[in-house]
C-alpha cells in the first residue's frame, strides 16, 4: 500500500506514463481519491449531486472512465509487440492507415478524434512489427492529455526504438473539439494535420511524397 501511495503521488506530464504501470489495487485506489475530487468539483459548480438523479453516480463514473479509458495510456504498460524476422530482406516503404484515433486536449480536456497513418520503411536486417501493433500504439499514446505535435512524435519515437525502421513517418489528421465545440467554434470539418519522420523518410523528399500520397489514397478509399 506504501508503495502506491508513493507512486500515486509522483507528479507527471499529462502526456507521460507513470514509471511503473498500476496494478489493479493501485487503480481502485486512484479512482476513489479522483472521485472524490470531482464531488468537490461538482460541489464548487452547484451542482447537488447527492440529491440529483442524473449525476448521483458520475464522479464515480467519471473517475472511473478517465483512469481506466480516456488517460489509460498514462497509467499502463505500452502494448505487447509481436515481431517477425524481415527474412526476405524487405525495404520498401509500407503505408498503414486510417488507424481512428481517440485523444483528449491537454488545454481543455475536450477530445481529438480523427485518423492516424504510418509509414515504415524496415530495415533490411531487422524486425517487422505486426500490423495490429501500429493500431495499438496510437490508442496507448492518444490515451493520455495530448496536442497533436507531441502526440506524432511519441506514436514515432516509440516505434523507431522497437524496432530501428530505416526511414518512419506518422501523419495524423484530427478534429479539436476545443475549437469546434467551444471558444472560437470552427467548422467541424476543421482539422490539424501534421507529421514526424525519420531516418529516410526525414531525408528523402521523394519517399516522403510518396508516403503522402499513400495517406491521401488511403483516406479518399
Ligand atoms: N498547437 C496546438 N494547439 C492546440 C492543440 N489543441 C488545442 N490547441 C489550442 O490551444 C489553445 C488553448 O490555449 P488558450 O488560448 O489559453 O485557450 P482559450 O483562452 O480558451 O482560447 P480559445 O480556445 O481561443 O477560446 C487554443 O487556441 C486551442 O485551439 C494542439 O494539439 N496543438
Amino acid at each position: 500500500m506504501s508503495t502506491s501511495i508513493r507512486r500515486l503521488r509522483q507528479g507527471r506530464l499529462g502526456n507521460q506514463g507513470l514509471d511503473l504501470p498500476l496494478d489493479p489495487a493501485e487503480k481502485t485506489l486512484m479512482i476513489g481519491s479522483a472521485a472524490k475530487r470531482i464531488e468537490e468539483l461538482f460541489e464548487s459548480l452547484q451542482i447537488d449531486h447527492r440529491n440529483d438523479h442524473n449525476t448521483r453516480d458520475t464522479p464515480q463514473r467519471v473517475a472511473k472512465m478517465l483512469v481506466e479509458e480516456v488517460l489509460r495510456g498514462r497509467y499502463e504498460a505500452p502494448p505487447r509487440i509481436t515481431e517477425f524476422e524481415n527474412v526476405q530482406g524487405f525495404d520498401q516503404l509500407i503505408v498503414t492507415g486510417p488507424i481512428e484515433l481517440r485523444s483528449t486536449c491537454a488545454h481543455h480536456l475536450m477530445p481529438i478524434y480523427g485518423q492516424a497513418f504510418i509509414g515504415i520503411i524496415p530495415a533490411a536486417d531487422g524486425k517487422i512489427l505486426g500490423l495490429s501493433k501500429y493500431d495499438r500504439i496510437v490508442d496507448h499514446f492518444a490515451s493520455r492529455l495530448q496536442i497533436q505535435e507531441e502526440l506524432v512524435k511519441q506514436i514515432g519515437q516509440h516505434i523507431v526504438d522497437l524496432t530501428a525502421p530505416r526511414g518512419l513517418a506518422v501523419r495524423v489528421s484530427a478534429v479539436h473539439m476545443c475549437k469546434t465545440h467551444r471558444g472560437v467554434r470552427a467548422s467541424h470539418r476543421s482539422r490539424m494535420v501534421n507529421q514526424s519522420y525519420h531516418g529516410l523518410l526525414e531525408a528523402d523528399q521523394g519517399l516522403r511524397q510518396q508516403f503522402l500520397q499513400e495517406c491521401i489514397a488511403l483516406e479518399r478509399d
